[in-house]
């Protein structure tokens, strides 16, 4: 039977700082009804879908979104309502037809992605099965559980006054299940509290649920959690808590000179890559996410040989999700891995067709949250369906960033068969 969708609806509600979004309810022909909620991030990628916001600068500071709301509840449901769709991929063609942009930035990325999500939501109601379940047999993929990724010390543009690196994670890869690494998640989280507030540091926190401390250089937050991973039992590394990070290095290249200011330093992208090398030889990190800007090319090439057998090399702003770009990086060897943001690139479909690319190029991908979240859970699915083996939904605390993990761990429950950990090569 095909889908039929005979409401469209939607409304401004907040995020989790406090800046309008959408959520998207779709009700079909034989009575699903579903909602999804619209992330929103803050270190943005330049070539990321674009979202609509309102011109109304008397509405919360020009950031409403009743304009994307309302080419939901107009175009976008006229052209969609009473037709006749064989697949929720069939939705998504039909929006990024009907954008006509490339884009999104004629209907907007924000009132495309939250439809998107809500198709998905539905087809997979109508089938019977969980969002995770349906994922895997559209895309063919077998199901894992991904390690969780923990920001457990959040700076750049995430916490004013925190460090320059934006996201320092930990990565449980030698828990043996799901449970087991939200368990570390937190057992260090509470430890390395312990250790801040014992150290005269602030543990107020930053957007994605992590501590903001006012420490400056990134050799001295990473011992303060190779102290917190061993006060909580665990061994630091891969065997037990490995370290992730992700300086998004862009926010603090300085255009004029393309040159790196971390630390009070200024330096040239080979000596930003020769300080990371002396991180990796001193600390169990295991993933380096945006080391470089989406603009340093030519040093994304230099990094992956540098540092790509030593640590995933992954990239966030400079692929955006789009497959185009990680099929090009794959070819120049740019790096080892991308990072997954339905809202970067604007449909579920295009999401699932960037994975794909990763997968047939041998490179690993890890499903993330955006900065400005919901307590919609969609992206905790995804890594399980499209069998990523890795998430990143920020610290394990805050509502909207447990949401995803707590939903995670209701899988875990439900399905005790399904392995964990990351996925093979
Ligand atoms: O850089 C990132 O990876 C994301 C999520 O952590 O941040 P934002 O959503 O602000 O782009
Ligand atoms: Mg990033």
């Amino acid at each position: 039977m095909p889908l039929r969708i005979t409401e469209l609806h939607a409304v401004e509600i907040l995020d989790s700082r406090a800046r309008p979004t959408l959520a998207v309810s779709l009700t079909t022909e034989d009575g699903i009804r579903v909602r999804a909620g619209v992330p929103a991030g803050a270190s943005t990628g330049t070539r990321e879908a674009v979202e609509l916001r309102d011109a109304d600068p008397g509405r919360y500071g020009g950031q409403g979104v009743l304009t994307a709301a309302g080419q939901v509840n107009g175009e976008i449901a006229r052209s969609l309502a009473a037709r006749d769709f064989a697949s929720a991929t069939e939705i998504d063609r039909a929006l990024i037809d009907l954008d006509g942009t490339g884009t999104k930035s004629r209907l907007g990325a924000n009132a495309v992605v939250g439809v998107s999500l809500a198709a998905w939501y539905a087809e997979a109601a109508r089938a019977g099965r969980g969002p995770w379940q349906h994922l895997a047999r559209t895309a063919g993929t077998t199901p894992r559980l991904p390690v969780p990724h923990f920001n457990v010390v959040n700076g750049g543009a995430h916490a004013t006054g925190g460090p320059d690196i934006q996201e320092f994670m930990l990565a449980p890869l030698g828990a043996p299940d799901f449970p087991e690494a939200v368990r570390a998640g937190a057992e260090v989280y509470a430890r390395l509290k312990a250790r801040l507030s014992a150290a005269g540091h602030s543990t107020g926190l930053g957007d994605e649920g992590g501590f903001a401390p006012a420490i400056r250089r990134p050799e001295d937050v990473l011992t303060l959690l190779v102290e917190a991973i061993t006060d909580a039992g665990y061994t630091p590394g891969r065997d037990g808590v490995a370290i992730a990070l992700d300086p998004a290095a862009g926010q603090f290249r300085r255009p004029a000179d393309g040159r790196y200011l971390i630390d009070g330093e200024a330096l040239t992208s080979d000596a930003l890559i020769d300080r990371y090398e002396e991180i990796v030889d001193r600390f169990p990190v295991w993933s380096l996410e945006d080391g470089l800007a989406e603009d340093d090319g030519d040093g994304w090439v230099r990094l992956t040989a540098r540092l790509g057998d030593r640590v995933q090399i992954m990239g966030d702003d400079v692929f955006v999700t789009d497959p185009a770009l990680i099929a090009e990086a794959v070819a120049r060897r740019a790096a080892t891995s991308a990072l997954i943001k339905v809202n970067q690139i604007g449909t579920v479909t295009e999401t699932l067709e960037a994975l794909r690319v990763c997968r047939e190029a041998g490179w690993a991908q890890m499903v993330s949250h955006r900065s400005g979240e919901t307590e919609d859970t969609f992206i905790a699915d995804l890594a399980v369906g499209a069998g990523t083996g890795q998430i990143k939904s920020g610290a394990p605390a805050r509502g909207e960033r447990i949401a995803k993990y707590n939903r995670l761990l209701a899988i875990a429950d439900a399905d005790p068969a399904l392995p964990y950990g990351l996925a093979g090569p």
